[in-house]
């Protein structure tokens, strides 16, 4: 199934406390934004990317795509003040796919199979995205004091690539900018307008890269990919 995927990549990465935008900090001497790049430049299905980044920052995307020769075409946009902003500004770049992706450049481990379910399930009901069960047990509590121990069974943490019709996350985006929502994701804002969004059984692995300690998982997760890739071989 064909699609173009938004990846915002506009963001300061505060809770890394790199004092720059984690996406250029390295894991295994390849910036973290390398990665993502790669995973859609190689599905054949991808048909567009579109990155949105700080405009202050573009010699730095702008060499790193030169440097790891990132050949298909990458349209470099300006992003916003919040994620949500960003996925606006790239959504105002799209071409013309039937699907749209939206994937966090912080992400850099998404694997293709699950891009590829992701559209199918997006195609059939509207919007799809991709989330893990819970593991922990999850408390709800107000200065440290525990209100209620929240049911797990129901919970799923979130994930992207999130997969859309384009016209359904356009309309999501126009409505809550008209009133004034800010979502941590995409699927919440299709949620608002009433639109249907499934979720597909997504991967552990998928982590965004938010805190220091995801660089050491990180790093675990690329050994262990890479050890899979030469047992294929
Ligand atoms: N104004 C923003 C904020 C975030 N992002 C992007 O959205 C993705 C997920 O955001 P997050 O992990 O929160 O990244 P940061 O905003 O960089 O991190 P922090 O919240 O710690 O500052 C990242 O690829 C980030 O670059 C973006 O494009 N524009
Ligand atoms: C979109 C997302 O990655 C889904 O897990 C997440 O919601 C981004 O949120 P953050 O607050 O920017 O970490």
């Amino acid at each position: 199934m064909l699609y173009e995927v938004i990846i915002p990549a506009a963001g300061q990465g505060k809770r890394m406390k790199a004092g720059r935008n984690k996406l250029f900090i390295e894991i295994s001497n390849v910036p973290i934004i390398v990665y993502t790049l790669r995973i859609f430049e190689a599905d054949p299905n991808c048909r567009g990317i579109i990155l949105t980044i700080n405009p202050e920052e573009k010699p730095i995307f702008q060499s790193i795509i030169d440097t790891y020769q990132l050949g298909k075409e990458i349209k470099l946009v300006p992003g916003g003040q919040e994620r949500q902003q960003s996925v606006r500004n790239g959504l105002h770049n799209v071409s013309g796919t039937e699907l749209v992706l939206v994937h966090d450049g912080a992400r850099p481990f998404i694997e293709r199979a699950l891009i590829a379910d992701l559209t199918e399930a997006a195609y059939e009901h509207g919007s799809a995205i991709p989330a893990v069960p819970v593991k922990d047990t999850i408390k709800k509590a107000t200065n440290n004091t525990v209100e209620e121990t929240v049911e797990r069974s129901s919970l799923w943490a979130v994930q992207t690539p999130q997969a859309f019709r384009f016209s359904i996350l356009k309309r999501a985006h126009e409505e809550a900018e008209k009133e004034g929502y800010l979502g941590t994701d995409d699927a919440s804002l299709v949620e608002i307008i009433g639109e249907k969004v499934v979720i597909v059984e997504g991967d552990y692995d998928n982590i965004k890269i938010t805190t220091q300690e995801d660089l050491y998982f990180a790093e675990a997760i690329l050994l262990k990919n890479k050890r899979q890739q030469r047992e294929k071989e």
